[in-house]
C-alpha cells in the first residue's frame, strides 16, 4: 500500500504516537476518510476530530474496523492486552502494526489470532517528519506487508529494520526515549545559561540552534562523533575544560547506565504486560 492507496487504516489508541503518524499520512495525501481511529477519552476524541478533520474516531472498537487492511497499535503496554482483546473479533484479516514499548509479537499474535504482525518503535520527532523508527516483521508478514508498513512509516521519517526482535528493547532505549534525552540536555544547557547571565529565552534558542547544527554537521560527516568533537575542543581551551569537568563527573558511565535501564524496562513491560 502506498500512502494514497485505497486501503483503510485504524489506530487503536488515539494519543501522541498515533497523531504523529496520523499527521503525517494526511500530509502524504491520504484521505482522512480512509483513517479510523478508537479512542475512549473523550477529550482526546474531540482533539483528534478538530485536529483531523474527516477522520471517524470511535470510542470503542466495533464492525466499522474489520474494513481496515493495516490496525495500527498505540496504546500503552499496559491497555494493550485488553485493547487487543476488545478489537480482535473485527481484525482478524488486517495486516497489525505495533508501536507500543515492549509488547512482543508473540503476544500479539496470542491475543489476535494472526501472524501478520510488524513491531515499530518510533519517536517523537515523527510529528514534523524527522522521526527515527526501529521495525521488525514477525515471519509471518509477507515482503508486502513490510512494504506496507515502509509506506506508512516513511511518512514520519527514516527508518531501519531489525533481524532480531530483542533489538527493538535497545531501539527504544536509544531513539525512542531518545529525544527526551536531547530535551533534558537541552532544560541543563538553558539552565546553565541563566545561571551564568543569560535571560532565559536567548539561553534556550542558543541551545536548541546548538543541537540542531552540531546534529546536522555529524548527520553531513564522513566522520564520526568523536573526530567532530576533537575538532571543536582547541588544547587547553574552554572545551577541554568542559568536557574534563563531565568525565570527572562520570557523565558518561552514567549515561551509558541510563540506557540499560531503559532497555532493561523495555524488556520487563513485555514480561508484565505480555500474554
Ligand atoms: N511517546 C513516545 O515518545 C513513544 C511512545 N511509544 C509507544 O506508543 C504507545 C502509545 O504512546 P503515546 O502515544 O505516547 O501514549 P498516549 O497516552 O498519548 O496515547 C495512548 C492512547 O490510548 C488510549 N487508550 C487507552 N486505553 C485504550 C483502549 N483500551 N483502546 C484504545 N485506546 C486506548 C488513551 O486514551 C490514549 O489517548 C505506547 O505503547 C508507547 O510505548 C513508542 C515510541 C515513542
Ligand atoms: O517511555 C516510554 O515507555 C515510551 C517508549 C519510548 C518512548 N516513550
Amino acid at each position: 500500500m502506498t500512502p494514497t492507496s485505497p486501503s483503510p487504516l485504524a489506530f487503536i489508541g488515539g494519543g501522541n504516537m498515533a497523531s504523529a503518524i496520523i499527521g503525517g499520512l494526511l500530509k502524504q495525501g491520504l484521505p482522512a476518510a480512509l483513517i479510523d481511529v478508537v479512542e475512549p477519552y473523550g477529550p482526546q476524541r474531540d482533539k483528534l476530530r478538530e485536529q483531523f478533520p474527516g477522520i471517524t474516531v470511535l470510542e470503542a472498537p466495533g464492525v466499522a474496523l474489520a474494513r481496515a487492511g493495516l490496525v495500527v497499535w498505540a496504546v500503552k503496554p499496559q491497555t494493550f492486552k485488553e485493547a487487543a482483546l476488545a478489537s480482535a473479533p473485527h481484525t482478524a484479516r488486517a495486516l497489525h502494526l505495533s508501536v507500543a514499548a515492549g509488547i512482543r509479537s508473540d503476544s500479539m499474535a496470542t491475543w489476535l489470532g494472526t501472524e501478520r504482525i510488524v513491531r515499530a518503535m518510533p519517536n517523537t520527532p515523527a510529528l514534523v517528519g524527522q522521526g527515527m523508527t526501529g521495525l521488525y516483521a514477525r515471519p509471518g508478514a509477507s515482503a508486502s506487508d513490510r512494504a506496507q508498513v515502509e509506506a506508512v512509516v516513511a511518512t514520519t521519517g527514516a527508518h531501519v529494520w531489525l533481524q532480531r526482535e530483542s533489538d527493538l528493547d535497545t531501539v527504544t532505549a536509544l531513539s525512542g526515549s531518545g529525544p527526551a534525552y536531547v530535551f533534558y540536555f537541552l532544560e541543563a544547557m538553558r539552565e546553565a545559561g541563566i545561571h551564568m547571565g543569560l535571560d532565559a529565552a536567548t539561553a534556550q534558542k542558543l541551545a536548541i540552534g546548538t543541537f540542531v547544527g552540531a546534529s546536522a554537521l555529524a548527520a553531513a560527516s564522513d566522520e564520526p562523533p568523536e573526530v567532530l568533537r576533537e575538532r571543536v575542543t582547541s588544547k587547553g581551551g574552554t572545551t577541554f575544560a568542559a568536557l574534563t569537568s563531565m568525565e570527572s563527573a562520570g557523565i558518561k558511565v552514567a549515561f551509558v547506565a541510563a540506557m540499560h535501564a531503559a532497555q532493561v524496562r523495555a524488556k520487563e513491560l513485555g514480561d508484565e504486560f505480555g500474554a
